[in-house]
């Protein structure tokens, strides 16, 4: 399967989820972390998702599925266990160019989910090309392990620093050196073994000028919130 990986804003974009089993409820979970306006067509939903959805003021009808339902919506997900209504969803948002997520088959979707790693800004996705999401679950649970809360904060520290390098070194090629040496995995993991170390080892990959301007210890001083 050849694909096109895209990281979404939905932040405001109203999105349709036409099901309400658990697949339905991985999903919403999903969308309404990116903040999306969801719309929940189905006649029953497991308890869990009733209660997301009560918990989280989402627009939720009780009854099957209309093709109307599609109207003003960018995205829809067909999550229902009737092959039949699936395929119909399909049908409908191929022919209005809208894309369309169909549970039950990777060849009327036009897009899939992959697994995902995300810690603050850090986010890694694994897929599989639909031959087996159960590895992409269990690769997941590996790459958990290995990358964890002290990317987050490192990221948050480099949203800081980065624009100031950038304002302050003129030169292209040292502004790429110090990056470099910024993005540092042994580095970034001292984070959650040593801070002390972890701040004299960070002082040593910026120049004099950065380290004049970026009072690091007083950044630290809450511990980086780890
Ligand atoms: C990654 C993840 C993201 C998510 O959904 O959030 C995801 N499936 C996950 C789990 C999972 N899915 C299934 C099982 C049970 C074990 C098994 O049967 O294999 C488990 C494991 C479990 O639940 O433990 C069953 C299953 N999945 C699909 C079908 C239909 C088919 O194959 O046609 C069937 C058979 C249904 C049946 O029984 O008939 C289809 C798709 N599932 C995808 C994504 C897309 C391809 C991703 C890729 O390329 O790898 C794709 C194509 C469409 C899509 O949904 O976008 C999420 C892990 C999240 C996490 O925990 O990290
Ligand atoms: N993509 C995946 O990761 C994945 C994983 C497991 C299963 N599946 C497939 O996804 C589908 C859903 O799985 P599930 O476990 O959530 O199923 P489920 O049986 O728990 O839920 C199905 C939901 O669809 C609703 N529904 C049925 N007909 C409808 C209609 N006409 N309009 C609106 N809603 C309707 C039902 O009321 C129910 O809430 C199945 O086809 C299953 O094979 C996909």
């Amino acid at each position: 399967m050849s694909c096109y990986p895209i990281n979404l804003k939905l932040s405001g974009k109203r999105v349709l989820i036409v099901g309400g089993g658990k697949v339905a409820y991985r999903k919403a979970k999903r969308l309404l972390e990116a903040k999306a306006e969801i719309t929940l067509v189905s006649p029953t939903v497991i308890d869990e998702l009733k209660y997301f959805v009560l918990a989280n003021n989402i627009k939720y009808y009780q009854r099957e599925f209309k093709k109307e339902d599609m109207l003003d919506t960018c995205i829809t997900f067909a999550v229902t266990d009737n092959r039949r209504v699936n395929s119909l969803i399909a049908s409908l948002a191929d022919k209005h160019n809208l894309l369309v997520n169909v549970a039950d088959s990777l060849e009327e979707s036009t897009f899939t989910l992959p697994a995902l790693i995300k810690q603050g800004d850090l986010l890694l996705t694994v897929a599989t090309g639909g031959n087996l999401p159960a590895l992409s679950k269990r690769i997941r649970e590996e790459l958990e392990n290995s990358f964890g809360e002290e990317f987050k904060v490192f990221l948050e520290l480099m949203k800081i620093l980065r624009p100031i390098i950038i304002d302050n070194i003129d030169d292209e090629k040292q502004r790429r050196k110090i990056f470099r040496e910024l993005a540092d995995l042994e580095l970034i993991r001292l984070l959650a073994e040593d801070k002390d170390e972890f701040l004299e080892k960070l002082n040593k990959s910026l120049p004099a000028k950065v380290r004049k301007i970026c009072d690091l210890a007083y950044i630290a001083e809450d511990g980086f919130g780890l």
